[in-house]
């Protein structure tokens, strides 16, 4: 599959008089192929809207290497410009304008058929309500709203910076529907979010990123097959017996009051047969699989190393490829 967004080596760092020296970026890799929904997933200030503001040409980066369909960005973003598009800051409507007259004022700025209005409003699911006033929309509504004004183009590329952010749990499953139709219709999506739950749900890969680097890569269910323990729930009478079996026969266990967790299981048969052998007879023998939420708080959070990211990119390169384009050389940042 071909790479619609690649970026190498990536870094940016702000210095203000007020702050000081702040490093946003840091060496940060990320590949997406075509026709991926790609969620670019990361805790707050980890350098997720700095990345997407240097791909878009926003802000300059201080090293690094990034194309976007096929064009080296930010050099010669302007020969893709039309087939991407994006919403990085949070676009400001008009309120008194109705949903109609707002992406037609767009259109008409961007050079696009007025006739496109009627199918992005389809498309985001807004048909119904393009002729409301934006200000008693509600903000899933305004949200739709912001897609369909990146869609008027038609692009192949949609790159979302947090479109489920303030959504209700209704929002954020129009939301999904909404991806998941784009992805259907053919459009590559790159969405950064910190909801992982949805990301999940949404997305078909994902790249984490800690501190200005990636710290995992790769198909979602590869990222969460990485963090695998071979884990299964266990219920059975006299937990505390059954562990110490287990334990005996090779496997760790650890009891709790009404059951175990049984690691590094290859084949739950051995958990049955150990047991019964013994006359522990199991009620329930459940696997244990790794959610995002869990892997990105290992991989983000207190369980990772503060200065060294755990690796976890399955097929993406696993070394920083420091490039430099000159991009941004010898200035002291945007800040
Ligand atoms: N214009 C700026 N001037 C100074 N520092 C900045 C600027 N923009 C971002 N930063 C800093 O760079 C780091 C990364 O910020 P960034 O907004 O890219 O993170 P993020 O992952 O998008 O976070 P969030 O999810 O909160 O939006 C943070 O420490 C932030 O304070």
């Amino acid at each position: 599959m071909s790479a619609v967004i690649e970026i190498e080596g990536l870094r940016k760092t702000f210095n203000s008089v007020r702050n000081g020296r702040r490093v946003a970026v840091d060496g940060f890799d990320l590949t997406v192929g075509a026709g991926e929904v790609h969620g670019f997933l990361g805790p707050n200030g980890s350098g997720k809207t700095t990345t997407l503001r240097a791909l878009l040409g926003l802000v300059r980066a201080d090293g690094g290497w990034m194309n976007v369909l096929g064009a080296p960005s930010p050099t010669h973003l302007s020969q893709v410009a039309g087939r991407v598009g994006a919403i990085v800051e949070s676009p400001q409507f008009f309120g008194n304008f109705t949903g109609y007259r707002t992406l037609r004022l767009l259109a008409l700025a961007g050079g696009v058929p007025v006739s496109r209005v009627d199918e992005v409003l389809e498309q985001v699911g807004l048909h119904d309500r393009g002729d409301e006033r934006v200000k008693g929309y509600s903000l899933g509504m305004k949200q739709r709203l912001a897609v369909a004004s990146a869609l008027l183009k038609n692009p192949e590329l949609l790159i979302l910076d947090e479109p489920a952010n303030g959504l209700d749990p209704a929002g954020i499953r129009e939301m999904r529907d909404l991806m998941r139709s784009l992805a259907d219709a053919g459009v590559t999506v790159l969405i950064s979010s910190h909801i992982l739950a949805e990301i999940q749900l949404i997305c078909d890969h994902v790249t984490i990123i800690s501190r200005g680097r990636r710290v995992a890569a790769g198909r979602v269910e590869e990222v969460l097959a990485g963090f695998d323990q071979h884990e299964f729930l266990v219920r059975v009478a006299e937990p505390e017996r059954a562990a110490e079996l287990l334990h005996a026969g090779g496997l760790p266990a650890v009891a709790h009051p009404d059951h175990l967790v049984v690691g590094q299981v290859d084949d739950p048969t051995t958990i049955s047969r150990l047991l019964g052998e013994q006359g522990l007879w199991v009620r329930e023998l459940t696997p244990l699989r790794p959610d995002l939420e869990s892997v990105f708080l290992e991989l983000t959070g207190e369980g990772a190393h503060p200065e060294v990211p755990r690796q976890v990119d399955s097929g993406a390169r696993d070394r920083v490829i420091e490039l430099d384009t000159g991009v941004g050389e010898g200035r002291g940042g945007d800040a």
